[in-house]
């Protein structure tokens, strides 16, 4: 069975077609991504899911539960990390903790210890009593995974998890969530437009653009649409070695103007010793080696013509500052 299973689904505001019909599927115990630019429709989605907004068209079971006719059950099998902060400023971390676990009906008994794990787990313990207004963005972030996991959800939903923090704090919730993936089995899915986070967590990615699903496979499928790796050689004499470097991993060669000879290949990594291999064998000088893999980038701008901008112009951070303030 899927975690979860989305068909047709249409969401529009007004007469503003934010999501276009999507269909996928996410299966139990992976870790899912919607991959895209600003605007694309990915919170939207997020959002159906959640039972947050009504979907205008379309079907969507999550955790076997149609997300309009059950919401209620859905929710008891979900939890969510938002794009925007969450947790009450003005309270504690435990406080925040305790309060969300009696509203999903945890008694204190219960809560008392699965507070200290989860506190323990995003190493937020030795600040439990600390008002979250004095927590920085990372910590804050961690609480609302803490707090989100005190049901134990049968899926995790984190829009955007790591927008606006600085690369250290990035790479850490990344290892808070492959850990949830790794020792708790969960299903995972995740919005980000950091190619690197859709790359280091997910197992399946799709590429969204414009209200639809552009694409959809692992990191690697999706590089694959673009083309072969590529390995630029100069050697000591190309004209005449060139043929001394024909072989069946090699699926192209060329001798380019500038003096280098450029070899499509599927996988870099296993191309190059076989090729430094031939090269001896063959008595042939490389004198310098580069080679280019695919980014998702590159999958992108295939596809679209465009690049995934980080934010066109406007910084993450004060794109919160923004919505914090159109909040209030
Ligand atoms: N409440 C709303 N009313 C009208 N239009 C909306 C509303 N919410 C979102 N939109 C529009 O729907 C489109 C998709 O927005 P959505 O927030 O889902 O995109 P996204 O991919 O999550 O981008 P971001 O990461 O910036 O939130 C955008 O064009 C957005 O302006």
């Amino acid at each position: 069975m899927h975690a979860i299973e989305v068909e047709n689904l249409v969401k529009k505001y007004g007469d503003f077609e934010a999501v276009k019909g999507i269909s996928f599927k996410v299966k139990k115990g992976e870790i899912f991504a919607f991959l895209g630019p600003n605007g694309a429709g990915k919170t939207t989605t997020v959002h159906v899911l959640t039972t947050l907004l009504r979907p205008t068209a379309g079907r969507a079971i999550v955790a076997g539960h149609d997300v309009v006719k059950e919401p209620m059950e859905v929710r008891k099998k979900i939890g969510i990390v938002f794009q925007d902060p969450s947790v009450d400023r003005d309270l504690t971390a435990y406080e925040n903790m305790l309060i969300h676990g009696r509203i999903y009906g945890l008694s204190r008994n219960e809560l008392k210890e699965k507070i200290e794990m989860l506190l323990k787990f995003v190493e937020l313990w030795e600040f439990r009593n600390r008002p979250v207004k004095f927590f920085s963005g990372g910590m804050q972030r961690r609480l609302e995974i803490a707090r989100a996991l005190l049901h134990e959800p049968e899926i995790l939903f984190l829009d955007e998890p790591t927008i606006g923090l600085d690369p250290q704090t990035r790479a850490h919730i990344w290892e808070y969530i492959k850990a949830m993936k790794e020792e708790h089995d969960m299903t995972i899915f995740l919005t980000t437009h950091y190619m690197d986070e859709a790359e280091q967590l997910a197992d399946r990615i799709a590429i969204m653009d414009h209200g639809k699903i552009i694409a959809e496979g692992t990191a690697d499928e999706l590089k694959k649409l673009v083309g072969n790796d590529i390995i630029y050689l100069r050697l000591e004499s190309p004209k005449e070695e060139l043929k001394c470097i024909k072989a069946d991993f090699i699926k192209g060669c060329r001798l380019l103007p500038d003096g280098r000879v450029r070899l499509d290949v599927e996988n870099a990594a296993e191309a190059l010793p076989k090729l430094f291999e031939l090269a001896s064998e063959g008595g042939v000088k490389i004198l310098e080696v580069t080679y280019h893999r695919p980014t998702l980038n590159d999958v992108f701008l295939h596809l679209t013509g465009r690049e995934i901008r980080d934010e066109g112009g406007e910084s993450n951070a004060m794109k919160m500052v923004m919505r914090a303030r159109m909040r209030r």
